[in-house]
Order: structure tokens, then C-alpha cells, then sequence
């Protein structure tokens, strides 16, 4: 059920693809806050995206964005919405940024002169260059400025950094958290930068082969996934009885490497099986994907 507090709810989608299939998806992203999706390379992040803005049509479920169906007359959606794409759209190569911003402050009801101005500075963008004669750094900060000068209460970015340099960067981090501060924001993006994740996220969406693999609190994941070196004794083989149990590893001598998502139940389930923890490992974002990926695999092929 669509409730105040969510921005985006997708339920039951399904898109399929000779190749691919995306869904069923379910997800709910809560307003104010900023959600990442998390997964690789063709995992279906964009395909989600261009769903999510009636670009491409599911052939199962419905979506709901800031209270309106997907798929209806959208014109009015589409001017709360800031959408930065995964790629340029060529299309528009040979109008000048200046031509184009001028075409968006048509269409933005919203549409703020001033804001676009000063995101254009923070990014040093020179308006007067055609869009496809920009580098592709040039290009990105451009259209991130262009997609946030009319103050759009939804934000879809799609690897918004792709192309930035580390000045570039941090001027977009910046930027977003000053997006974000009103508190009735809202920010879905795609990323494969765990840094850019870990600093701007709320909430995580891993994906991984079209599948949802579910939403998580970023610091209560971080928190929560470890790997846990033990003295195997004579518990082995019933490691998939550990609370929170993802994989483990076998490692020299009587030596087991076990990863949970669940330290503090793993923690006690150890000590209540007398196995000796000898050491204790955070898992990083980019850990945890390997390890659902590898899941995922496994499930597919099991
Ligand atoms: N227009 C299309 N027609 C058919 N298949 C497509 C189309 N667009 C994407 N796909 C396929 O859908 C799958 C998901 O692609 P998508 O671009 O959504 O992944 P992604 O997670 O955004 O990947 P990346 O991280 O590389 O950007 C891929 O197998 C891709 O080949």
C-alpha cells in the first residue's frame, strides 16, 4: 500500500527480455532518505529505472511514484522528477547546454534560474559548449545541474558519478547532501562506488540478476556482516546452523573462516557451541555483493 512516507512502490513487476528478465520486483523506497541500488553489471539497475519513468513498459505488476501510478498521463509526474540517465542521450548532441536548459526551463513548472546558475558554477560548466562536444565529465556535471535546477522532489540517478574526477566528485556529494537536508527529498540512485554509497546511502537495494535481493539500513548492514575466524574443533559441517550463515571457508589447519549477516546471534551461537572465535573481520559493501552474488549463482544453478 502506498503510504505518506514511501516515495516509490513497485509491486509484482516483471520485465522480460530474450536474455534477461527483470523481476517479479518488490520494493518500497521511503521518502527523504537516499537509496542506492547495488549490484553488477547488468543486473538490471537501469532497466528499472527507464520503468520507473514509464520509458519502457513491465509486462507484470505496477508501480507508484510519489503517489502516481506509472504508465498514466504523466506529464505532471515527470515535472517533480530529476532523472539523470546511465548515457547521454546522443540525440541531443548538437544543442548547445544552453539551448537545451533553456528548452527544461520550459517544461519545469518548478524550474529555478538561479539554482541552475549556481550548480553550473560549483561544477564549472561552461553553458556556451554544444552537449556533444563536452568531455564525458563535463557532460555528467551538466546534466546532474540540469536535473536538479528545478528542485525536484524525487531524484533517479543512474551512476551519477560515471566520469567525474575526484573534485567533480565530492562537489556532487556535496551538493546532494545540501539536496537532501530539507528532509522531504527523496534520492534513488545506482552506484558501484562503495564509497559514494556509504556516504550518500540511507538505504541499500542489492540486485543481482534481475532479482531484488532485498533493502537494508546501510549502517544497520555494515553493522551486521562480518567474518568470524574460529578454531573448527568438532562442530564441522553444521556451519549453515549459525544464525545469520552466508559461506565459509576452510582454511589451514582446524582454522574456519565463517561469514554471517547476523554477528551478534552468530557471536553467541559460537560461544553456546564452544567454538573459540580467534578473529573478527567487517565485510565492505563490495564483500557483501561478492558474497550474494555467489548465493544468487548458486541458487540458479542448484
Ligand atoms: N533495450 C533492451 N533490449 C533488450 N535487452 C536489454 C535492453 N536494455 C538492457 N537489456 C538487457 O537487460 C539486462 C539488464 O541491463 P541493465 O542495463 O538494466 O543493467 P545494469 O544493472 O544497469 O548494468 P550496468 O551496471 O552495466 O549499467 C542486460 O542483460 C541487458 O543486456
Amino acid at each position: 500500500m502506498f503510504t505518506e512516507e514511501t516515495a516509490i512502490e513497485v509491486k509484482g513487476v516483471v520485465q522480460r527480455r530474450k536474455h534477461f528478465q527483470l523481476g517479479p520486483v518488490e520494493l518500497a523506497v521511503p521518502k527523504g532518505y537516499v537509496t542506492a541500488i547495488v549490484g553488477p553489471n547488468g543486473s538490471g539497475k537501469s532497466s528499472l529505472f527507464r520503468l520507473l519513468l514509464d520509458l519502457s513498459k513491465p509486462d507484470e505488476g505496477e508501480m507508484t511514484v510519489l503517489g502516481e501510478r506509472v504508465g498514466g498521463d504523466d506529464r505532471q509526474l515527470k515535472a517533480r522528477i530529476g532523472y539523470v540517465p546511465d548515457q547521454a542521450i546522443d540525440v541531443e548532441d548538437c544543442m548547445r547546454a544552453e539551448e537545451k536548459a533553456a528548452f527544461a526551463s520550459l517544461w519545469y513548472p518548478s524550474w529555478e534560474l538561479n539554482r541552475y546558475q549556481e550548480l553550473l558554477r560549483r561544477f564549472e560548466v561552461d553553458p556556451s559548449i554544444k552537449l556533444g562536444k563536452m568531455s564525458k565529465g563535463m557532460r555528467r556535471k551538466f546534466d546532474i545541474a540540469l536535473a536538479m535546477a528545478h528542485n525536484p522532489e524525487l531524484l533517479l540517478l543512474d551512476e551519477p558519478s560515471s566520469g567525474l574526477d575526484p573534485i567533480a566528485w565530492k562537489t556532487m556529494i556535496e551538493v546532494l547532501h545540501r539536496y537532501m537536508e530539507r528532509g522531504d527529498r527523496t534520492v534513488l540512485m545506482a552506484s558501484h562506488i562503495v564509497d559514494e554509497v556509504k556516504r550518500l546511502a540511507d538505504y541499500i537495494v542489492f540486485i543481482v540478476h534481475g532479482r531484488v535481493l532485498g533493502m537494508f539500513e546501510k549502517d544497520a548492514l555494515l553493522e551486521s556482516w562480518y567474518a568470524l575466524y574460529i578454531e573448527s574443533g568438532s562442530t564441522a559441517g553444521s556451519w549453515k546452523a549459525m544464525p545469520g550463515y552466508r559461506e565459509h571457508e576452510q582454511l589451514s589447519g582446524t582454522q574456519v573462516k565463517l561469514v554471517t549477516s547476523d554477528v551478534l546471534e552468530a557471536e553467541s551461537w559460537c560461544a553456546n557451541q564452544g567454538l573459540r572465535i580467534t578473529g573478527r573481520q567487517k565485510l565492505e559493501l563490495d564483500d557483501i555483493l561478492t558474497v550474494l552474488i555467489e548465493q544468487e549463482r548458486r541458487r540458479i544453478h542448484s
